[in-house]
């Protein structure tokens, strides 16, 4: 709580502002990194450990469950314990979880590790956006958003190029996930600094206050517009598409593609860099001429033929990717440009859809409604990599079987079709009386 003499002292100074996003981002760094880092030894846990395709499955789908049930409270837990508190002991959560995952050969140990991490590294993303909305309320506070997600994206990119710059780790399944455990130490000790940077700002600047921010309540669930319920089932798609496919896509790569670890790990990074440099400027594009339902629309339409191209279409001639100081690969043209529209996408649909939320639900109920996108997120998320999973060992999918795969690449199509759909009802809905200016309100005409 504030009191009145809160108000009188002077905002932080720009520098103040800045490194706080820089600590709570690198926080975030060591959540994304820890999570992506399972996926570039799925071959070493199938190989070194026997793990089938669903048990790869359940190592992701353990991380939703923990976060489903976290979400619950996790708003009422930031409120309690303040940002502070909450930000270093979710990412301590994340540390113990990577040293769970990397400890033990054992697959419970490693399932206990993964769901640990879903425990910590959820709430973490909602702490860190709730420090965001306090000191930039007012200020830059999109583009505060903008640059947190693009460091945490690079952790998610870092954990792709450690097949490179980390490749002798790779001769074991174990060695990259103490790598991982290292990267928490970062994310702790930023989150320490950024509790260290506001408790010396507490007294000296006013800080804005963040009023139900992310909690999840379902009382009035009803009561959310249909524009809302579509943005949210394209939210479960979406992710429940992208997301997975990237779990498997470093495997992928290498059992039907013929692709070494490094050009794999290299390919699959192209999504989550073309997404760091693209989301902003689409957020940016989007500000200026509106059209966001059509802009979700075009996305989901971009994303329909794309797991579907990755395996019927040839595989075209071979192109070098150099990344200095990481490691280069030598992969088949089409794989490139598909991983770089999926990119795209993967940047435009989040860039428009979150923000889109803000011009739908009344803004006292802003935070309900995103954390009640979140769960839902989950769940979507949750199932579709043990689907993959299934589908992957009961079609025997591997390098002399790469039919197996397919299946999978369908369920994604299906899924992405369902997204279409979704967009296609928004867009509708958002040209009709019910429509809440998705396409029409631009930063030029919005009071
Ligand atoms: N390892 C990434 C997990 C991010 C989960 C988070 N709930 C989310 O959806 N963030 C938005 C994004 O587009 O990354």
């Amino acid at each position: 709580m504030h009191d009145a003499s809160w108000r009188d002292l002077p905002p932080p100074t720009p520098f103040y502002r800045w490194m706080v996003l820089l600590f709570v981002s690198l926080a975030m760094f060591g959540n994304y990194y820890i999570y992506d880092s399972l996926w570039p030894i799925v071959d070493l846990l199938r190989e070194q450990r026997g793990f089938s395709y669903q048990q790869i499955g359940w190592l992701s789908t353990a991380y939703n469950v923990a976060a489903l049930l976290v979400l619950l409270a996790g708003g009422y837990l930031i409120d309690r314990w303040g940002t502070k508190r909450a930000i270093t002991l979710f990412a301590l959560i994340c540390l113990f979880a990577a040293l769970v995952t990397a400890w033990s050969p054992n697959f419970e140990m490693m399932l206990a590790g993964r769901f640990l991490l879903g425990l910590g590294a959820e709430p973490l993303i909602v702490a860190a956006t709730t420090v965001l909305a306090k000191w930039f309320k007012g200020k830059e506070l999109s583009f505060a958003f903008g640059i947190n997600l693009s460091i945490a994206r690079l952790g998610s990119t870092a954990a792709d190029w450690s097949t490179g710059f980390a490749s002798p780790l790779y001769a074991n399944w174990q060695d990259p996930l103490w790598l991982a455990t290292a990267v928490a130490g970062i994310s702790v000790s930023a989150a320490i600094l950024y509790w260290i940077l506001e408790r010396r700002a507490e007294g000296r600047y006013g800080l804005g206050v963040v009023e139900n921010n992310e909690k999840l309540e379902f009382k009035g669930l009803y009561s959310f517009s249909a524009s809302y319920w579509y943005v949210v089932a394209l939210c479960v798609v979406f992710y429940a598409t992208v997301f997975p496919f990237r779990s498997f896509a470093i495997d992928y790569f290498q059992q039907a593609h013929g692709l070494d670890r490094e050009a794999a790990g290299i390919l699959s990074s192209i999504l989550p860099v073309a997404a760091i440099i693209a989301t902003p400027l689409f957020g940016l594009w989007v500000d200026r001429i509106g059209k966001r339902a059509l802009f979700m629309a075009a996305g989901s339409l971009v994303l329909l033929p794309l797991f579907l191209i990755v395996t019927y279409a040839p595989a075209g001639p071979l192109v070098g990717i150099s990344i200095p100081f990481i490691g280069s690969a030598v992969v088949p043209l089409t794989l490139l440009l598909v991983i770089t529209v999926l990119g795209i996408v993967f940047s435009l649909i989040p860039a428009v859809m979150w923000p889109s939320v803000a011009y739908i639900v009344d803004g006292r109920r802003l935070g309900s409604a995103y954390a009640l996108m979140t769960f839902c997120q989950q769940i979507g998320w949750a199932i579709v990599p043990l689907t993959i999973g299934f589908l992957n060992d009961k079609f025997m999918a591997g390098p002399d079987n790469i039919g197996g795969y397919t299946p999978g690449m369908w369920l994604y199509t299906g899924m992405a079709s369902l997204g279409l759909y979704f967009s296609y009802k928004l867009w509708r809905t958002e040209q009709g009386p019910h429509g809440h200016g998705l396409d029409t309100i631009t930063s030029k005409n919005s009071a």
